[in-house]
């Protein structure tokens, strides 16, 4: 049965991996709390309207390494509650400096909009600002972390972001895929974004061996290899169409679509 916060929803994935959710709010983002024998890692810290760190230190007394899938804010929002950070080494520069292009005001409302549950007391949006900072290290495709019997691989997914991250644990046939793929709106529409990155990398992690389970960064959290061979499928039929481009438009495909 899930556990419950009063702003995150706390859910066993299995024995020693926790995905920790903001089911109130419109990007409905998830972070993953992953215990090993020495080490803990967190991939993302939500979105900033409450303390993720207080739940995390109720799941766990290892020592926590923050693993930042990609620098937008509805995934660094704790991100300044915790010692040890790490970033793909193309987002450094927005986790020190911000996006560049990108103002307050839109953060702001895109943080804004459409909550559903009451938000912390202690929660103000006209004081809300994204997480900047100087990150513990520096990930690099092939990367890898050891927790303690429990290997990561890191795999560089440009194109919803140009540091954009997948985590694979191959014992488990886990695959974390952040904002690459979820049963949604897949946006690789922003100024900051790449089409043709984007089909690449969904092509990649397609070519992982095996899988069990992906566990994307927003909304439905239970999907499997089949889901991901499906958005494989059509951003091939996308690309040979020459549609991977932006300005191309929104792309329906049954339970996803792809927003170029
Ligand atoms: N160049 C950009 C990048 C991001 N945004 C906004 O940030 C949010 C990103 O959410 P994801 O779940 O896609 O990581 C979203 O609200 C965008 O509006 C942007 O505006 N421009």
């Amino acid at each position: 049965m899930p556990l419950r916060h009063d702003w995150f929803t706390v859910e066993q994935v299995d024995a020693d991996t926790y995905a920790i959710s903001e089911y109130g709010h419109w990007e409905q983002v998830h972070a993953y709390l992953l215990l090993g024998e020495r080490l803990a890692a967190l991939i993302d810290t939500g979105i900033g309207i409450a303390d993720m760190s207080e739940v995390v230190r109720q799941l766990t007394r290892l020592p926590v390494k923050v693993i930042t899938t990609h620098v937008h804010w509805d995934h660094i929002g704790s991100h300044g509650q915790f010692d040890e950070i790490y970033v793909h080494e193309q987002e450094e520069d927005w986790l020190r400096c911000g996006i560049p292009g990108l103002p307050i005001e839109q953060i702001r409302h895109d943080v804004g909009r459409d909550i559903t549950i009451p938000v912390p007391a202690d929660f103000s949006l006209d004081r809300y600002e994204p997480f900047r900072g100087k990150p513990t290290g520096l990930i690099r495709d092939g990367d890898t972390l050891d927790l303690g019997n429990r290997a990561l691989d890191f795999i560089h997914t440009p194109g919803h972001s140009p540091g954009h991250l997948c985590i694979y644990e191959e014992k488990r046939g886990y695959l974390y895929t952040a904002d690459l793929i979820y049963k949604g709106t897949l946006y690789a529409f922003y100024p900051t974004t790449d089409p043709r990155q984007f089909v690449r990398s969904v092509e990649k992690v397609s070519r992982l061996p095996f899988i069990t389970r992906l566990l994307p960064g927003h909304l439905e959290m239970d999907l499997n290899r089949a889901f991901l061979l499906e958005v494989s499928d059509a951003c091939r039929q996308l690309a040979e169409s020459g549609l991977d481009r932006h300005g191309s438009g929104v792309h329906r495909f049954g339970s996803f679509s792809i927003y170029f």
